[in-house]
């Protein structure tokens, strides 16, 4: 339960702070229950929600005051499911919400409307996602612009780093993982949905790079987090703020366009394999790097194995392919026991198409975004050093995945121009100076076989009409291709 004390609202008359009411979560727990399985970066869909645990609620701005503006209320909200645990997991996925609470919501934010509470302190407002209102997002952008602490979060600017005041918030539109905001053009702002304690890798790797002077990555201005809750606990990251390259296209629309065109890609495919090298350069020198022997590669051979098996579980369509698949994981143990040795560093984790941007016109160089590894791995994992071909192959995956999706929807051309394309990136990212990734196939092979069963129960879970798009992988895979 939060602390009243800590709240940063003003005390309703004739009763506790709204964020310390008791009956605050039970009022909105029936309306989350309809609203969040329609979310795209709801990680639970198709799983019975059981419960809701509250586990902070700060009032950003006034939420009750008679005849007042609009208030903005923040919460971390445990979501519990009927699912089977992994032995230690935590007993559900923790989402941050930011509600706008009000006595009407206006035509234009109908869509985001959330509902109304029919009991508790909120009873008579209507409740809608905060993230869909430019008004309030342009409030959230003020708080960061004067960092400190409200509630039970900390809000902080880089040093040096200015936010100019009153700039107009809008959502990004597409939802994705997480929710992004656009300021005037000139700065964007990452609210994470499903949040776990520690620091996001896209904070510390979008930092570190600022460091080291990488011009390949939009340098973090400010961030917000919440306070551990308990002693040692570390706390949350729960948004970043970065600047805003305008007049950017996206890897992945650039890709569908060349695809529709019947057009060449491996121009940009060889320049974005550059640009990675690049980043994985920088990170190296940056950061912690080790070497991988055998009890480590035997290790992550056994953590494939492990993912192949809980994705099974949950996918059945993955089954018949198991054993197959487990020969990549297999021959990257053998290769351990065999002697074989590769340094491993921070990577991106998680990379794509959507992750990288560019100049919509001309030529202009890559940038890279999104260092926060695949949501749906544990935060320590994610910030283990590992090797930097685990990014080269989900880039060919990306490839591959443009290919299935276009216009031309996997036709032998569409096919062609995905094996020339991920040809052009490999070459690239050994010209930028990374290792060519000709030389490991077997950590190549483990790699792309394990983010395509990772894809596998990202799509299962999130957007299953995708689901064809890696099976067709897992079917090459599985049989040695
Ligand atoms: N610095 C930036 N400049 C311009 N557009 C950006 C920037 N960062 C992100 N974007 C856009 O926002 C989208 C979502 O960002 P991303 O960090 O990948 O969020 P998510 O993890 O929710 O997918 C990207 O696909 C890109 O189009
Ligand atoms: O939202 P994030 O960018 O953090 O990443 C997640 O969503 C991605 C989809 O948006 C998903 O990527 C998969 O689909 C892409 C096409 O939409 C494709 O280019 C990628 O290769 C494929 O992995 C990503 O895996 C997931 O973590």
């Amino acid at each position: 339960m939060p602390d009243p004390a800590s709240t940063g609202a003003p005390p309703r008359s004739g009763g506790p702070p709204l964020a310390a009411a008791p009956d605050l979560l039970p009022s909105l727990a029936p309306l989350l229950a309809d609203w969040l399985p329609g979310r795209r970066w709801f990680a639970g869909h198709g799983r019975l929600i059981t419960g809701f645990t509250l586990l902070s609620a700060t009032e950003l701005l006034p939420c009750t005051v008679v005849g007042g503006p609009p208030g903005l209320l923040h919460l971390l909200v445990r979501v519990e499911q009927a699912t089977a645990r992994a032995p230690g997991a935590p007993p559900g996925d923790c989402y941050q919400l930011l509600l706008g609470v009000g006595r009407e919501v206006p035509p234009r934010l109908a869509p985001a409307l959330i509902g109304r509470p029919v009991g508790g302190p909120l009873r008579g407002h209507a409740v809608h996602d905060a993230l869909l209102d430019g008004h309030l997002c342009g409030l959230l952008l003020e708080r960061l612009r004067l960092p400190g602490r409200i509630g039970a979060l900390d809000f902080h600017r880089e040093a040096g780093t200015e936010i100019p005041p009153r700039l107009p918030g809008r959502p990004l539109g597409a939802e994705q993982s997480h929710t992004s905001l656009v300021y005037g053009e000139t700065l964007i702002l990452k609210v994470f949905r499903q949040v776990t304690p520690g620091l996001n890798p896209d904070l510390e790797l979008s930092r570190a790079l600022a460091a080291a002077r990488c011009p390949r990555v939009p340098a973090p201005v400010a961030w917000f987090k919440a306070r551990a809750r308990e002693p040692g606990a570390e706390p949350t990251t729960l948004g970043v703020l970065q600047p805003f390259l305008p007049g950017c296209a996206d890897g992945w629309q650039l890709a569908l366009t060349a695809l529709s065109g019947r057009a060449d890609f491996t121009a940009s495919a060889r320049s974005l394999g550059q640009a990675t090298a690049e980043v994985h350069t920088a990170l190296a020198r940056a950061l912690p790097t080790a070497a991988l022997r055998r009890p480590q590669l035997e290790s992550i051979a056994a953590g494939m194995r492990a993912r192949l098996e809980t994705t099974a579980r949950a996918v059945p369509g993955l089954r018949p392919y198991r054993a197959g698949l487990r020969t990549a994981f297999d021959a990257l143990a053998a290769a351990g026991r065999g002697g074989g040795s590769w340094a491993a560093q921070r990577i991106h984790g998680d990379l794509h198409l959507g992750q990288t941007l560019r100049p919509a016109r001309g030529p202009g160089r890559w940038s890279l975004i999104d260092f926060e590894g695949e949501p749906a791995r544990p935060l320590a994992e994610r910030r283990r050093p590992q090797p930097a071909v685990r990014d080269v192959a989900a880039m060919l995956r990306s490839f591959d995945y443009a290919a299935r999706s276009g216009p031309s929807g996997g036709d032998a051309w569409s096919l062609e121009w995905a094996r020339r394309t991920r040809e052009a990136y490999c070459r690239g990212y050994a010209e930028g100076g990374g290792l060519d990734p000709g030389t490991a196939p077997e950590l190549m092979r483990a790699y792309e076989t394990d983010k395509a069963v990772y894809e596998v129960l990202y799509e299962a879970r999130h957007r299953p009409d995708w689901l064809p798009v890696p099976m067709a992988a897992v079917r090459r895979l599985a049989d040695g291709g």
